[in-house]
């Protein structure tokens, strides 16, 4: 029996314009269909967003101004007072995705979507990015992290803006039906998801990453490719569209994606242009010489190629505890190449759960016969944004 999927929309906003926003992003998801909850911190009683809001949620639209290229201290302090709730799991595998708004159409809006997922990933949370999934996010200006708009010091939006909104709330909607459905067993409804483990193989501790995610994906039903890259036999485009998840990994080079994975997404680039990356849900593992010299900002930087693709980002989070075991990244698994070669034994452990924590919720993500996590349907007509 499906449920009704449920969304909250969390937003702070001063003047009113992140407010209009918000409440377009509402209409949309409940044209689709969601039961929603329009929340607004600072608001009055009964419309301020509270824990049992994140409880309820199967996925949240979180909308803040742009201060300072940041989520603005409201929103932000709402976030960290749920602590408690994150600390017991109880936030995992919520579907996120973000709207904001700021003076300058250059002054911190990408900076802004990408600092509220950054909390996002802490929680295991899925991120759902707008991608170029939907013609309202081009006309909106073509960001792929989220809705972002100019503020208006009388809180007014143009129709184009309240379009990509109600589009972002709609698509929300349609993952959050999917991850509301009753779990159906470690297959999902469609039989195995098919996994693609894409790996740059230059360094033999990312080639053993990589072994231990496929390990995962399989133990979990998963049908999986294990792939390297660069090599006349290696992965290619057509093992990512052949995929309903993908996970990517290789050395990080400068704080970003080694070169061999950059030609890899390079030559993607067709695929996500004909929109058929759309969905695919995604996970990243890295090697780095030293503990802190490029292994977090390298799994956001392919996080960021991922949000162009339109994909669902399926971070660890802190959802087992064999990740705080191996080091604690919440983005993803990584190995310091300083400590050896291969990775240890905890290590390890965490990337068989990372692979198999991809299978599960790639499972949860599937329609039956649907290789598209996000199904693609016709929108509603969403009623019109009072
Ligand atoms: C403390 C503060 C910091 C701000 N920082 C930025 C900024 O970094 N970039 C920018 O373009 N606008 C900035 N602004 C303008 C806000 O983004 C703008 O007031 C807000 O998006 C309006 O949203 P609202 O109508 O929902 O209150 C800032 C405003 C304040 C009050």
């Amino acid at each position: 029996m499906h449920r009704t999927p449920r969304v909250a929309v969390i937003h702070y906003s001063r003047n009113g314009t992140v407010h209009a926003l918000a409440r377009a992003a509402a209409a949309g998801a409940e044209a689709d269909g969601a039961q929603v909850r329009l929340l607004r911190v600072g608001g009055e009683h009964g419309t301020a967003p509270v824990h049992e809001d994140l409880l309820w949620a199967d996925g949240m639209v979180l909308a803040t101004p742009t201060y300072f290229g940041n989520i603005a201290s409201p929103l932000k302090q709402f976030i960290e007072a749920a602590s408690p709730l994150w600390r017991e799991g109880a936030l995992a595998d919520r579907v996120v995705t973000g709207i904001t708004t700021s003076n300058s159409p250059h002054g911190g809006r990408e900076t802004t979507l990408l600092a509220l997922y950054q909390s996002m990933y802490h929680w295991g949370a899925l991120i759902l990015p707008a991608g170029t999934t939907d013609g309202a996010f081009t006309a909106a200006g073509g960001n792929p992290y989220g809705v972002a708009a100019p503020a208006d010091p009388d809180g007014v939006t143009d129709t184009v803006h309240q379009r990509a909104a109600q589009a972002l709330g709609a698509r929300l909607s349609r993952a959050c039906a999917r991850m509301a459905r009753p779990p159906s067993g470690p297959l999902g409804p469609g039989g195995p998801s098919r996994v693609a483990v894409v790996c740059d193989p230059t360094e033999p501790g990312t080639r053993t990453l990589a072994s231990a995610l496929a390990e995962g994906a399989e133990k979990a039903g998963a049908e999986v490719r294990l792939l390297h890259t660069g090599s006349p036999h290696g992965a290619t485009p057509a093992d990512v569209e052949w995929a309903d998840a993908v996970a990517l990994g290789g050395p990080a080079f400068l704080g970003g994606l080694s070169p061999l994975l950059t030609r890899f997404l390079a030559d993607c680039e067709p695929l996500r242009a004909s929109g058929k990356l759309d969905g695919k849900a995604a996970t990243g593992f890295v090697t780095a010489p030293q503990p802190h010299s490029g292994s977090e900002s390298a799994l956001l930087a392919l996080y960021h190629a991922m949000h162009h693709w339109g994909a669902v980002i399926v971070p660890p989070g802190y959802t087992d505890p064999s990740i705080t075991i191996a080091g604690g990244n919440p983005y993803g698994i990584s190995h310091t190449t300083a400590h050896g070669p291969l990775p240890g034994r905890d290590v390890l452990a965490a990337a068989v759960f990372q692979g198999a924590r991809l299978a599960r919720v790639t499972a949860r993500l599937r329609g039956p016969h649907h290789p598209d996590p996000v199904v693609r349907r016709e929108p509603a007509r969403p009623p019109a944004v009072r």
